[in-house]
């Protein structure tokens, strides 16, 4: 396979330092995260389990520059994210972290192929790895030309992915990609998302509840009350 992507290698993963998210104040005070240690280095796939409301969403929120911590750093590529304005914040999501969502979120009018060079028009800049090749490497060259109407939920999640490839994310933040999914098709993407993390040398982060594909992770951690320890 000729996937490599060598100006992603050198790259700095991710990296939480005693990140704490609280909501609400008083009484009402909730704390989503809890003095959160996390590093991820390049290459590698972590999941986080846990049970509902520990905390995931807002770890993959606050790994993502989509929400700011009430303390602590977040680091991506070297950059401590909470320094930036969030007209900078958005231009380095933009550049650096890719998104996966349970449904593939893609655009309904588009053909998979089109999915990705969407991206490569938004940003202005052509993909390392060219959108035909990455939908090679997930298995998905063949239906090149569908909109998602006409795919599975295990084909639209490899979309997804090869989508969130397109900008070389040094960065990848995934949410449950298996919650539709039957147990073949969920080893399916996880195996996909394991084997591009490792190609693409991507610091990829999985919340999942899907114990069963837990194999293919590098490290399984556990959020239990906003604090994560190794499972
Ligand atoms: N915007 C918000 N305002 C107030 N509380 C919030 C907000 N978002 C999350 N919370 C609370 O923060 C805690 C962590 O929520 P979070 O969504 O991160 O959990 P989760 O582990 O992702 O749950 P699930 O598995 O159900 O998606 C919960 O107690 C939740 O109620």
């Amino acid at each position: 396979m000729t996937t490599t992507a060598p100006s992603t290698r050198t790259r700095t993963g991710l990296k939480l330092t005693d990140v704490t998210l609280t909501f609400g104040d008083g009484d009402d005070q909730v704390t989503a995260l809890d003095h959160v240690d996390l590093t991820v280095v390049p290459g590698e796939l972590i999941a986080i389990v846990g049970p509902s409301g520990a905390g995931k969403s807002s770890l993959l929120a606050v790994a993502g520059g989509l929400a700011r911590p009430t303390s602590g750093s977040v680091v991506v590529v070297d950059t401590d994210l909470i320094g930036l304005s969030s007209r900078a914040l958005a231009a380095f999501r933009r550049d650096h972290l890719g998104f996966v969502f349970q449904s593939g979120n893609l655009v309904p009018a588009l053909t998979a192929l089109d999915q990705l060079r969407l991206v490569e028009k938004i940003t202005g800049r052509r993909a390392t790895t060219p959108p035909e090749e990455l939908l090679r490497a997930v298995g998905m060259d063949q239906h090149a030309g569908r909109r998602p109407g006409r795919l599975s939920g295990g084909e639209r999640q490899r979309v997804g992915i090869a989508r969130a490839l397109v900008a070389s994310p040094s960065v990848l933040l995934v949410d449950e990609p298996t919650a539709a999914l039957d147990r073949r098709r969920s080893h399916e993407i996880v195996e996909v998302l394991a084997f591009q993390t490792h190609e693409f040398s991507v610091a990829t982060v999985m919340v999942t509840h899907d114990h069963d594909v837990l194999e293919h992770c590098d490290r399984v951690l556990e959020m239990i009350d906003g604090r994560l320890r190794p499972l």
